[in-house]
């Protein structure tokens, strides 16, 4: 067995996807030799609590523990991966998987912290279920199948299958299907009940001879219409080679889990039991954030446990924490789901939260109605602000980083982190970050600088006021790719004319792409060029463009908000991605690059100061000493001295949806010294009242 672990830790949401960037790679956990000597030194001696005994002592092969956030669920999960290393078991033999990237980064972390050695904590396999799953599938099928993450990348896919659906369904139930169109606007629910599908493995628990037909998805209380393209989808996805084989195109967020479950579940499976794929030789299964698992998870750990008879398994996690039920995720796995199915376990507690003192736990308790003690010893603060700018904001956290009340006199500035619930409502706070020169790091979403919408609106400005150079080097590249797909997002083109044409976009220079291919795609060129792109853009969208263009073209800082309105970015958005969310978070970054650009006195003064922080964003040189601006799912499983949580007003922040209030349960418990909340003045979120007495 390859000790080094055989599947790599995914990078979450991808930089690029089709000239698109929204969400960045959050940074790898990296075990080289350079980062040797701080894995030591951050290493201090925690003396295991009586709990933390009998979890690592206990002998029972299976084990769970539900505790809360803070409760050193994940610290303990390493302290007993430690204790079997020194009791002799092969570290290379130890599986350690979590659900997302940040949860593989709590266990590196709690690696450091409870002190295990380097090479012991480089031996153990960590990773996520799904980058566990593909390496696995890898193995088996002898070949890598594309791992799409964007919905965009797997948008032509759900489109494509509407027409299929539509013949299938007239053809076999002379039905039509009750979808408008081409279906552009309903990929992103579709795609969202394909994941539910899956991850419930709803369709294959129906047993061998369910079809899908009118009364079967009123049987499983799902649309008809929602399982046609479904079908037609998945067809597309995995296309059979014959009556017994088939190969698989892609696999999107969720379906390498989803694969390998059905794989394993098949009535006639491609191995035996001595050549099952799971059969690894394992002495130890560890599952962190256990409340993520769904039924495909599971059904893959039931078939790791039985084919590695002997291994002994941790489950851990905490109900409330569960923000993944789109993927079918269920604490139902952590109780009598495991209890049913696999075997019952010995149920093991660990009472008090270690990250933070009562200041926190007491209101996180009246918040999700449970008992929430916290350890004496540890002092923690809350406080709740109101705020009425992003400038009330960076007041608190000019505060936070002078006047530390949260930090210790030693800790880096990573140790403050600012958590928001939408991305796009940072673009004004980083532009006043960056004019105080207060460096950050943002995990998980891409600096507003870089954000296509930005990308597209700043080339744009900068071409209409004459800039030479509108970006520093190295954005070039995103900066055109953003501006083609927001320029050829819904042209009535085939797709593989805008393929050879997005081809030839990514492979001119910035600067042929200027002088060249933007004029011909907007039609303003020499009338008797050749207009190879013009097809590409439709006529509205041009027509917008250009008036937005002549009228920067002044250059006066006051018509900025007429060029946005004729750019009316919300619109084009939609064109381009699937997701509502990310359309409306990208009209709210433009947005805020208008309040950014009030100070300014002209269009081309406020492109270059956007430019000279071009630089900045790059330089890794200042790498863990930047605050931290995260969203809230990047930082599930991890913790920082002093958190901030903004925004946190009822238009945000309420509601009685279990995603919506675990979210916040999540933010609110990553602090470990102090809690800051703020709102927006008369809009607190009810969710508030919890904290506010403190
Ligand atoms: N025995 C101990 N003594 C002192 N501190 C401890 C002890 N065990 C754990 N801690 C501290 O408790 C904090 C929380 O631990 P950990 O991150 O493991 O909690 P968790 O339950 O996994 O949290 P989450 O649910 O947010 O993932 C860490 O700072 C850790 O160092």
């Amino acid at each position: 067995m390859d000790t080094h672990g055989p599947w790599a830790t995914s990078t979450r949401g991808q930089m690029e996807a089709g000239g698109i960037t929204r969400r960045q790679a959050a940074s790898p956990t990296n075990f080289s030799n350079e980062h040797e000597d701080a894995f030591m030194t951050m290493a201090t001696q925690i003396l295991k609590t009586d709990e933390q005994k009998a979890i690592c002592d206990s002998e029972h092969p299976l084990l769970v523990v539900e505790a809360n956030a803070g409760a050193a669920k994940t610290t303990t999960a390493a302290m007993k991966i430690n204790q079997l290393i020194a009791e002799g078991v092969d570290p290379g033999r130890i599986v350690a998987l979590s659900f997302s990237a940040p949860g593989v980064q709590a266990y590196r972390d709690a690696f450091k912290r409870i002190g295990m050695s380097l090479a012991a904590a480089k031996a153990v396999q960590v990773g996520t279920f799904e980058d566990f799953c593909a390496s696995w599938l890898m193995r088996l099928e002898g070949l890598e199948v594309k791992r799409p993450t964007r919905p965009e990348e797997v948008r032509a896919f759900v489109l494509a299958a509407i027409p299929g659906a539509r013949v299938w369904a007239s053809d076999r139930f002379n039905l039509e299907l009750s979808i408008e169109g081409s279906g552009e606007l309903a990929v992103e629910g579709l795609l969202y009940e394909f994941g539910e599908i899956k991850g419930s493995m709803q369709l294959l628990r129906q047993g061998e001879y369910f079809q899908i037909s009118p009364e079967c998805a009123v049987e499983i209380g799902r649309s008809f219409t929602t399982l046609a393209i479904y079908r037609a989808y998945e067809k597309q996805r995995c296309v059979s080679v014959d009556a017994d084989s088939e190969q698989t195109k892609f696999r999107y967020s969720g379906d390498a889990t989803y694969d390998l479950a059905r794989i394993l579940e098949a009535d006639d499976p491609c191995f035996t039991w001595e050549t099952n794929p799971l059969r690894l030789g394992l002495q130890a299964v560890f599952l962190d954030e256990m409340h993520d698992t769904n039924w495909a998870m599971f059904t893959v750990l039931k078939q790791l446990l039985q084919f590695n008879q002997g291994a002994s398994f941790l489950g851990v996690g905490d109900r409330d924490q569960v923000i993944h039920a789109q993927h079918g995720a269920d604490a139902y796995f952590m109780g009598e789901g495991f209890d049913t199915y696999i075997g019952k376990p010995e149920r093991l507690p660990l009472t008090e939260s270690y990250r933070f003192g009562g200041a926190i736990s007491q209101p996180l308790a009246g918040f999700s109605a449970k008992n929430y003690a916290a350890n004496r010893a540890h002092i923690s603060r809350v406080e709740v602000k109101k705020t009425g700018s992003a400038l009330d904001v960076l007041a608190l956290i000019n505060h936070a980083m002078t006047a530390r009340p949260g930090l210790q006199p030693d800790s880096p500035k990573s140790q403050l982190a600012v958590l928001l619930r939408n991305p796009s409502a940072s673009v004004e706070l980083e532009h006043a970050l960056r004019e105080r020169c207060i460096r950050y790091q943002t995990i998980d979403f891409t600096t507003y600088l870089e954000r296509s919408e930005v990308l597209f609106v700043r080339l744009l400005l900068g071409w209409a006021v004459g800039l030479q150079e509108p970006f520093r080097t190295g954005i070039d590249a995103l900066a055109k790719r953003a501006t083609w797909a927001f320029l050829s997002a819904n042209a009535s083109v085939t797709a593989e004319e805008q393929t050879e044409k997005s081809l030839k976009v990514n492979g001119a220079s910035l600067k042929h792409f200027l002088e060249y291919m933007l004029p011909d795609a907007l039609g303003i060129n020499d009338p008797r060029a050749t207009r190879y792109l013009y097809t590409s853009v439709d006529d509205a969208v041009r027509r917008r463009i250009c008036k937005a263009i002549d009228l920067a073209a002044s250059d006066d800082i006051h018509c900025l908000a007429g060029v946005f309105d004729f750019l009316d970015i919300g619109n084009l958005a939609r064109r381009v991605y699937v997701k509502e969310q990310e359309a409306e978070d990208a009209r709210a970054s433009v947005t805020g690059l208008l309040k950014a650009s009030e100070k300014y006195v002209s269009i081309s003064q406020f492109m270059r100061s956007l430019m000279a922080h071009d630089y900045e964003a790059r330089a890794a040189r200042f790498a863990g000493d930047r605050i931290i601006l995260s969203s809230i799912e990047a930082v599930k499983g991890l913790e920082f001295e002093h958190v901030i949580v903004p925004d946190v007003n009822a238009t945000d922040f309420d509601g009685d949806s279990r995603d919506e209030r675990n979210l916040f349960y999540v933010a609110a418990s990553r602090a470990k010294t102090m809690l800051t909340l703020t709102y927006r003045a008369g809009h607190p979120s009810s969710y508030l009242r919890h904290f506010e007495s403190n």
